[in-house]
């Protein structure tokens, strides 16, 4: 019996040994290595269990800007920053040639697992397939995402702004000191349009009806529930652990009361989705030739037509879903930050409303500004430079992705002089050069004319804020093309005012960005001015 017991101490003894082991010694002295070997190329992080996160927090909370030490960090010679995370070695690559070297590599590396979330959601999408699915899917999308499908949509695009717009206009009549949300207005575009895309007019109205018996829109419940599944992780310490240990598995044991209530809600989030799209899958098999262009679609098309089809229902509800993350808080993010610098810097606004106005003037001697908006085409934007420019700076300063997923090495590799083993993480900073005073002249001004001479083509990995490589961002025409339709629609119909009621505070959540974006004020323009 004592014996069993000594056995039994023995083998917790060793457990805790090999914890400690993994979660301390081993990310610190692979840390310490590295930076006997490399010098000043590469600055390390280390802090127990939480890593980067600790210096995200802390810089959040002393300095207002989670990413505020990489702002200050350049120097001449640093190639990469190295860190912990859990019982993992990060190589986080900002020097650009070893940034191309990861991203022309796509196949050396699988997507590091996210939060319970993301991985139920859209773990089965684009966004994290790899290999052969990955290529498939890449080819399947990126037929509906080339430059000229994409120009199709300005018409959706525009009717979404007109109606977003307006209802704003609507409420500055009642109250013309209205703070303005200038992330979340965006947002509101940004979410139809990817939904009416993937949809097309098959359904209107996707709500989730909760446990407590009220009704939530699909898009509101789904950012929601990302959120609070990466909330889960802060306040649930078992939930942290199993992660930090099993990643996607983690959830499939074990489950604590948080997981299982955030577990429920992402079922009913899927099982609405499902029912639209066998509701479209029924009339479409009695007649494929009624498909039109939107997603959902075009996916069944090919799955009813093509015997060869590897297209199933999962696939199709997580990239709907897929797509909805990737496009709608990231864009409305860009065109957010823009909207608040335009209203710190009038100047600049007084000069991209006249652009506008002058550009739109030439479709037709309309001066109303409804009407000008009304005959915007696809060419107008193209001409939009200095709108363009501002776009630009924007994701240069406050980029919504500040880095990749990061990726988890699937064989040991040599990235430039830097050794990685297999298991490791590696992602690349784009915040690190965006920021770097080397390459961008007083980097924490905002100068859209920094912009206005460079073709968009010449952007090389020094400004990359939707990442490059095979991999890069499938959305960023559409993006763009949002983010400069909406800002035409605002700049004619409301000065944009600041708000220095509001802190400003840089917080890097999902995404990185304002932590309130209440920063600003619209006041409605005139018509014909
Ligand atoms: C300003 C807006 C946007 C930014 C800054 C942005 C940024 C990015 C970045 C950095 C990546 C690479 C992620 C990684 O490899 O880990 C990415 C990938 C992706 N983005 Fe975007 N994105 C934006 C808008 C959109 C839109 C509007 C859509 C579609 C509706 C979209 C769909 C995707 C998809 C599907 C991928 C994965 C591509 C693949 O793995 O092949 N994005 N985006």
């Amino acid at each position: 019996m004592i014996l069993v017991s000594y056995i039994a101490l023995g083998a917790i003894v060793l457990l805790i040994a090999i914890f400690i082991y993994n979660l301390i010694l081993y990310p610190q002295i692979r840390l310490n290595l590295m930076k006997q070997k490399h010098g000043d190329k590469i600055k390390t992080f280390f802090h127990i269990g939480e890593g980067i996160f600790k210096e995200y927090y802390t810089n959040l909370t002393q300095k207002k800007d989670s990413v505020a030490f990489i702002r200050g960090i350049h120097q001449k010679n640093i190639k990469a920053l190295a860190y912990n995370l859990g019982t993992r070695i990060c190589l986080n690559f900002v020097d650009p040639e070893l940034v191309k070297q990861v991203h022309q590599n796509p196949e050396a590396f699988r997507k590091n697992d996210a939060s319970l979330a993301i991985t139920f959601l859209f773990g089965n999408s684009i966004l994290f397939a790899k290999g052969k699915s990955w290529q498939r899917q890449r080819q399947f999308l990126g037929k509906s995402f080339h430059f000229e499908e994409i120009k199709n949509y300005l018409p959706l695009i525009k009717e979404i702004c007109d109606k977003v717009f307006e209802r704003v206009s609507e409420k500055l009549t009642q109250n013309d000191q209205l703070e303005i949300n200038a992330v979340k207005i965006c947002e509101q575009v940004t979410s139809e349009v990817v939904f009416r895309a993937f949809f097309g007019s098959t359904t209107q109205n996707l709500v989730i009806t909760r446990q407590d018996g009220s009704q939530i829109p699909i898009a509101d419940e789904l950012i929601q529930a990302i959120m609070n599944s990466f909330q889960l992780l802060k306040k649930d310490k078992i939930a942290l652990f199993k992660y930090l240990i099993f990643g996607r598995n983690s959830t499939k044991f074990l489950r604590t009361q948080g997981e299982q209530s955030i577990l429920n809600r992402l079922i009913a989030i899927k099982e609405s989705c499902l029912q639209v799209v066998q509701q479209r899958k029924n009339q479409l098999q009695n007649d494929p030739t009624q498909a039109k262009k939107n997603f959902l679609d075009q996916y069944l098309y090919d799955m009813i037509t093509n015997k060869q089809s590897e297209v199933n229902n999962e696939e199709i509800i997580d990239n709907f879903l897929g797509l909805f993350f990737a496009g709608t808080d990231t864009t409305g993010n860009m065109t957010g930050v823009a909207l608040y610098y335009l209203s710190r810097y009038p100047d600049i606004q007084k000069q991209a409303r006249e652009e506008v106005i002058q550009i739109l003037s030439q479709n037709s001697n309309k001066r109303n500004h409804s009407e000008l908006f009304s005959q915007l085409t696809f060419e107008n934007l193209q001409n939009m430079n200095l709108i363009n420019s501002i776009l630009k700076e924007s994701l240069r300063l406050i980029p919504p992705a500040i880095e990749v997923f990061p990726r988890v090495a699937i064989h040991n590799m040599k990235i430039g002089e830097f050794q990685i083993k297999k298991g490791d993480l590696v992602s690349t900073y784009f915040i690190y050069n965006q920021s770097n005073p080397e390459l961008y002249q007083d980097p924490e001004i905002f100068n859209p004319q920094r912009w206005m001479n460079v073709k968009d083509s010449q952007n090389n990995f020094n400004f990359t804020p939707f990442s490059l490589g095979p991999r890069n961002c499938i959305g960023q025409h559409l993006a763009m093309i949002e983010g400069k339709c909406m800002l035409a629609c605002i700049l004619l119909n409301f000065d944009i005012l600041p708000n220095y009621q509001q802190e400003v505070v840089k917080e890097l959540r999902v995404i990185y960005g304002f932590q309130k974006d209440n920063l600003i004020y619209f006041k409605q323009r005139k018509q014909n001015n």
